[in-house]
């Protein structure tokens, strides 16, 4: 094979290798093997090898985990990522809206989701492609972790367009990952994960990306910080947006006319939370305006447009 075919197979290999993980961890509807994917890996690894001329930092090879770092740089989020507010029962809820309407009138809607326990993220793209990925930390500035979260296979390096764009995600830890895990620590006499956010949280935070890698972490997309190149007006119309793009969103979201309904579905999901194949503490809604989410603003800590329900402690079953 000659530098030019290649060339031409190894960019041939970058584009099947994209798209069947996106199928297999975006969708969950892979098209083709297992098999026949680690073989196309392996073939485009050992050309890479042979061609480092034609290293690309978007490659799917370095999805495996890149060079080990000696520490996490500084970054700064454009736009803060806020805590929320919290809210303990119906009554909470019921106070929320009040407020709510108080500030915008009756006219509302709101966007309920399940709220899952992991660790907040914000990812960086510049033109579509994945540029950064940084924690929370203090809500402004963050730990740079773009090679570990590029280890997470549902975060699309190319985006189907080429929007500047920076959104918000919870990384986690699937439970069966979790348990997995665990049982092959306790073989190996090591110390036990508390739970499935630490997990997550502890893996993210090595330096050395392939453990990241080994951990199979996962991640559902849920707000946009700062969007250039399209426009949105209301909540439910971003996560059609970023699912669109290629993100992984959470399937469970709904949109409710009124708090009434927004409280059938907390109360729902408090019953089907042992059910998920991840672990939630509780439910986040939203109102689903950008227009009155921007009237509302925020107080000193919290936005005035969204709460976060918070379930009890899931009894642990030893
Ligand atoms: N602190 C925050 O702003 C949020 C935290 C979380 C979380 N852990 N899970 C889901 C959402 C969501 N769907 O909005 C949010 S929003």
């Amino acid at each position: 094979m000659n530098e030019e075919q290649a060339k031409e197979r190894i960019l041939e290999l970058r584009e099947m290798l994209e798209k069947y993980n996106y199928e297999y961890h975006v969708l969950d509807k892979p098209s083709v093997p297992d098999a026949e994917y680690d073989q196309l890996m392996k073939e485009l690894i050992e050309l890479e090898n042979n061609h480092p001329e034609l290293h690309d930092e978007h490659s799917p090879t370095s999805r495996v985990g890149g060079a080990v770092l000696d520490f996490f740089e500084k970054v700064e989020h454009t736009v803060p990522m806020l805590s929320l507010g919290n809210a303990f029962n119906d009554q909470d809820l019921r106070d929320f809206d009040r407020r709510v309407r108080d500030g915008v009138g009756s006219n509302v809607s709101y966007v309920a989701e399940l709220k899952i326990d992991g660790l907040a993220v914000s990812l960086t793209y510049q033109d579509g492609r994945f540029v950064r990925g940084a924690t929370r930390g203090d809500g402004t500035i963050g730990e740079d972790i773009t090679n570990n979260l590029k280890t997470i296979r549902s975060i699309p390096f190319k985006l189907k367009e080429d929007v500047m764009l920076e959104v918000r995600g919870e990384a986690f830890m699937p439970k069966k990952s979790f348990q997995k895990l665990n049982a092959h620590r306790e073989e190996e006499g090591q110390e036990l994960f508390a739970n499935p956010r630490n997990a997550a949280a502890g893996s993210l935070r090595q330096l050395d990306p392939k453990i990241a890698a080994s951990r199979n972490l996962d991640i559902f997309v849920y707000g946009v910080g700062k969007l250039e190149g399209h426009s949105v007006d209301s909540h439910d119309e971003s996560l059609t947006y970023l699912n669109h793009l290629g993100f992984k969103t959470n399937p469970e979201w709904k949109k409710c006319a009124n708090i009434e309904e927004v409280i059938e579905y907390v109360n729902s999901w408090q019953e089907k939370r042992p059910d998920l194949p991840y672990e939630i503490d509780g439910i986040v809604i939203k109102v689903n305006s950008l227009y009155q989410q921007e009237e509302l603003g925020f107080t000193a800590k919290n936005p005035r447009w969204a709460i976060a329900y918070k379930f009890p402690a899931e009894e642990v079953v030893t």
